[in-house]
């Protein structure tokens, strides 16, 4: 259980995934969320799916929140911060941001110097808990006391009720964002793209997605339970002679892994362009 409140400005997909998630898990109740939307389309949206309090204000956000979630789009950040940097409040609020691209250093100087401030890039699965995300602390966090966890235990906690969590250093968090925070869309083409050919070749449109689907999930489980290398894995499944290799070889012309690793390099390429200042 997290004892505190938790609050998002900007309560759109990412917000609504991440809320959802925590809820689900038990990690907080209904009372303890709180967003705050200049869209009243998401804000209601937000508070529908999720029974969370919607706030007026950032200030007022800010005042009842101790964990404050920045998810809006990296284009909004900018005015969220001036905004932020004026409730005197926000000093002692650990602050997280989700946005693809903004730097600590951006954060830290938006909201006027170090502070406990934290960038993270989580994914859209924590809605079902199946979260992939990575964090990079800013000197300004806090170290654990005797009455109180460390910022980054309290990160971690979040995070890893929705799923996985991995620290790394800030300088990977654009890589994490072409990977995992944009690659669940990657995959759902991918699913999508199976369940056609599917189609293609005789199943009904609801058969072929639930057996992509359950193709994929069955094959991540099996990269992640049995630790082998997933060339193995591929290896396992391909008989001398038989249909997996014929499969393969389609894929091999069609380019299907150059593709997904200029897919990654792409991203990763935005998430830098979002994150320098605009001209
Ligand atoms: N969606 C995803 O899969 C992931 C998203 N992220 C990051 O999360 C962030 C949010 O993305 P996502 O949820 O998809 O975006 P959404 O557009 O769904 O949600 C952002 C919300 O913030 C609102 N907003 C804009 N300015 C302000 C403001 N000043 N105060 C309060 N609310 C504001 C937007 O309103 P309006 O639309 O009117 O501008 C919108 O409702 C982005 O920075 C993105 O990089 C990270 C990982 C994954
Ligand atoms: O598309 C985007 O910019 C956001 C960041 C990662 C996933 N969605």
């Amino acid at each position: 259980m997290f004892s505190g409140k938790i609050g998002f400005i900007g309560s759109g997909q990412m917000a609504t995934a991440l809320a959802s998630g925590m809820l689900s898990a038990g990690l907080i109740q209904k009372d303890q969320l709180l967003a705050c939307d200049v869209s009243s389309v998401s804000a209601e949206k937000f508070a529908a799916v999720t029974g969370g309090q919607i706030c007026p204000s950032i200030a007022m956000l800010t005042e009842k929140a101790d964990v404050i979630f920045l998810s809006v789009k990296p284009q909004s950040m900018a005015g969220v911060l001036q905004t932020l940097s004026q409730v005197s409040t926000s000093r002692e609020k650990l602050i997280i941001s989700i946005a693809a691209g903004i730097t600590l250093a951006t954060l830290e100087a938006g909201l006027g110097g170090p502070g406990r401030i934290v960038r993270v890039m989580p994914n859209t699965p924590a809605l079902v808990g199946a979260g992939a995300s990575a964090f990079a602390l800013s000197q300004g966090t806090q170290a654990a006391s005797a009455n109180r966890p460390s910022d980054s235990q309290i990160v971690r906690q979040l995070l890893e009720t929705v799923g996985v969590a991995e620290e790394v250093p800030e300088s990977l968090m654009d890589a994490v964002t072409g990977l995992s925070g944009s690659g669940p869309a990657y995959v759902y083409q991918i699913i999508e793209a199976l369940s056609d050919g599917g189609v293609r070749v005789g199943l009904p449109r609801a058969t072929a997605t639930r057996l992509a689907a359950q193709t994929v999930l069955g094959a991540a489980q099996m990269v992640l339970s049995t630790k082998e290398h997933p060339g193995a894995l591929k290896d396992a499944v391909t008989s001398p002679g038989g249909t997996t290799i014929a499969g393969l070889h389609a894929l091999e012309s069609g380019g299907l892994r150059a593709a997904l690793m200029t897919a990654v390099v792409a991203a990763t390429q935005r998430a830098k362009e979002l994150g320098q200042p605009p001209r």
